[in-house]
């Protein structure tokens, strides 16, 4: 660590504070997250799943693990450096996003997710805070909790927080794809074209509730398998019948609306693939720049997509991945018209006890509602394979229903060995994380008004 100098805190999340510092040989900028936890054996380290799936991941909408430092049983992660995250940009704006930025920011974000997904992995706890943006770059963040998608359940950590977590994690899925990374960017996009929350809600009980007054309840034809879902753990689904999303964002297109609704579908099958969203009409105009055309920079850039990136004079190209199965949206056909791309990779997990409340301050479960506190994100998710997840299995699906089916939803809210990971990548892929816990949004007033945005979540820096 003595090549680096710290700078200043910029971060603070659940497993580990980041410092912006300097590489005092190089000059270049870094990012340092020092981890809470102590490691006391390099082995322990080189199998975090940060450490597994990061060193696999070379895609320029995917933050670079530059170096893994342990010192002093002290582990260190030596990032590329990002100038700030999506909620730090929404969290004091006054005035909405261009459509075009928003539309700038989601493709480079779907790259990076195709990309991941294609070569097995999912984030897991995609959120604002964890997409990081430098200039007209965005990059996905914090793969603490990201997952192959051909290793084997039961999973039984923490997934996702609260807010952007897919319905079917919600219920306790035994099986769960990379579509739970689908359903988080539909409820960032809204985010980001309102600038206030989709789902806000302060206890699981209530996130299910939230979403149930947003796009109405399910039904047997909307998700069979999440009704059945719900009776295995004895929960009943409110009957809402929903509104339509453009009320909540009256100022997006028709295009960007009918994405989101794609996207926050309760069936998984009906959610597009990353690949897909890139082919959605919302993206018409963006285009994607081949790594052959692009410019050698001198430090890592990412390539800028759409109207306002620097390759405009590139021929314009708008298919990133591989899409030989890929659908062509039509804005009125019916969301079922996806179920064939469902991915058939499943998995497991438990959520008991994720939702430890830090705070009682009452709250009304309307969509319309404005003022609550936030999950407490720190408490419940102990990170991935703890003994006290373990426990969490143990206890089971009948903890679960008592949860969800106990709680009032109208009632209280809480709301120096040093590795190279170029080498690393030469050996082979791994897995992924998504920031748990540690909620660190204390309040959210909501108001009437999208633009009087009165974002609170702590984010240090
Ligand atoms: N490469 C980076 N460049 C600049 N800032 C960063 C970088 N990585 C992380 N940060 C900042 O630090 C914050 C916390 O980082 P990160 O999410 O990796 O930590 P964590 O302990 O895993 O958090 P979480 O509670 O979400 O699990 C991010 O929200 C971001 O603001």
């Amino acid at each position: 660590m003595d090549r680096y100098k710290l700078i200043k805190e910029v971060g603070d999340g659940t497993f580990g504070t980041v410092w912006r510092a300097i590489n005092k040989q190089t000059g270049e900028v870094v990012a340092i997250k020092k981890m809470k936890k102590k490691y006391y054996s390099w082995d322990e380290c080189i199998n975090l799943r940060e450490v597994k799936s990061l060193r696999k991941m070379n895609h320029p909408n995917i933050v670079k693990l530059k170096e893994v430092i342990r010192e002093h049983d002290i582990l260190y992660f030596v990032f590329e450096y990002m100038e700030c995250n999506l909620y730090q940009l929404m969290k004091d704006r006054q005035k909405l996003f261009a459509e075009a930025d928003i539309r700038n920011w989601c493709f480079q974000v779907f790259q990076g997710l195709s990309y991941m997904h294609q070569r097995g992995y999912f984030h897991r706890d995609l959120k604002p805070e964890n997409l990081l943006v430098s200039k007209d770059i965005i990059k996905i963040a914090d793969f603490g909790l990201a997952r192959e998608v051909n290793s084997s359940p039961p999973f039984t950590e923490y997934v996702s927080t609260r807010w952007y977590r897919a319905p079917e994690v919600l219920l306790q899925s035994y099986v769960y794809t990379s579509k739970v990374d689908m359903w988080a960017m539909g409820a960032i996009m809204s985010e980001l074209l309102s600038l206030r929350p989709i789902f806000p809600g302060a206890s699981e009980a209530d996130e299910i509730y939230k979403i149930c007054d947003v796009i109405g309840s399910p039904t047997e034809e909307t998700w069979l398998e999440g009704l059945n879902l719900a009776n295995t753990i004895n929960y009943q689904f409110p009957q809402l019948s929903g509104v339509p999303l453009s009320s909540l964002m009256p100022s997006a297109s028709k295009d960007a609306v009918n994405l989101i609704t794609r996207l926050c579908s309760w069936d998984p099958c009906n959610r597009p693939t990353a690949a897909e969203a890139l082919q959605h009409p919302f993206f018409q105009s963006c285009f994607y720049v081949p790594p052959s055309l692009r410019p050698k920079p001198s430090v890592a850039r990412t390539p800028p997509v759409g109207p306002r990136g620097s390759f405009e004079q590139q021929p314009v190209k708008r298919q990133p991945v591989s899409l030989t199965k890929a659908k062509t949206f039509n804005s009125s056909a019916s969301p079922k018209s996806n179920a064939a791309f469902g991915s058939g990779v499943q998995r497991k997990l438990d959520l008991a006890k994720q939702d430890a409340t830090r705070n009682t301050k009452p709250v009304r479960s309307s969509v319309k509602d404005y003022i609550y506190r936030p999950p407490g994100r720190k408490s419940p998710c102990n990170a991935a394979g703890s003994s006290v997840n373990k426990n969490r299995v143990a206890r089971g699906v009948s903890e679960t229903a008592d949860k969800l089916s106990n709680l009032s939803i109208r009632g209280t809210v809480s709301r120096r060995h040093s590795v190279s990971v170029m080498q690393q990548q030469q050996l082979r892929p791994p897995q992924m994380k998504a920031g748990c816990i540690g909620e660190t949004r204390d309040m959210f007033h909501r108001p009437t008004q999208p633009t009087a945005n009165a974002y609170s979540r702590k984010v240090a820096g």
